[in-house]
């Protein structure tokens, strides 16, 4: 299972929960990446942890001020992106262009959806992985692996159906290491997290759950 924890805009110590989340990861074996603010990529690839750019911009080197462009994401250490994240939403045209992007820059790619039917969308565009994280659950308490098993399912059927090199990952209050085995026997090849980590009073800690199933 891949764990990626979005830091959002959170006021997270990003660089402290970085190091963390390279620690447990090497304690544990299970692949922990971490999505900062584009401006904290640098710092956070400098701890030695996987790095995830929240965003990329569907554009070229040239006139595109405040964009943020996939081979800077790169040059400052990212290992992939998300794109189309639920609070970061594009036009189909335009995950098409962040895609072309990331792969310019030779970024990892999930795009994220809200539903199976966009799962399968997203799938056709032939990113490494898509997501499926129900807006209505995203911060919530209640983990989408628990709360809506079947969106999960179906979300993995329509990606296969789509294109079944193409990873499924889930997300929308997951927390704890049962959230993260239920999504595993659902099919889920991961999970995405944020305030569980990035607001928790003890980052390592709720790491150290989340993978616990899986050490
Ligand atoms: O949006 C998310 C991850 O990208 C999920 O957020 P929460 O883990 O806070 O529900």
């Amino acid at each position: 299972m891949f764990v990626l924890v979005n830091l959002k805009a959170y006021a997270a110590d990003a660089v402290g929960i970085a190091t963390t989340a390279r620690e447990v990861s090497e304690e544990s074996g299970v692949r922990i990446a971490v999505a900062p603010q584009a401006a904290r990529l640098a710092a956070v690839a400098d701890t030695g942890v996987e790095t995830w750019a929240q965003h990329v911009s569907p554009v070229e080197h040239g006139s595109h001020t405040g964009s943020t462009l996939a081979e800077a994401a790169a040059m400052a250490g990212a290992d992939g992106t998300l794109i189309n994240h639920s609070e970061r939403r594009l036009r189909l045209a335009d995950i098409d262009g962040a895609l072309d992007a990331a792969e310019r820059a030779e970024l990892e790619t999930i795009v994220c959806a809200n539903n199976p039917a966009q799962v399968g969308a997203a799938a056709a565009l032939g990113p490494d992985a898509v997501a499926v994280e129900p807006p209505e659950l995203i911060g919530g308490d209640v983990s989408v692996s628990q709360a809506d098993p079947d969106i999960v399912e179906d979300a993995v059927a329509a990606a296969e159906a789509v294109d079944d090199s193409v990873d499924v990952l889930c997300g929308a209050g997951i927390s704890s290491g049962e959230d993260l085995d239920a999504a595993g026997e659902l099919g889920a090849e991961g999970v995405l997290l944020a305030s569980g980590v990035a607001k928790a009073d003890d980052p390592r800690a709720a790491l150290a759950d989340l993978v616990e199933p899986l050490s």
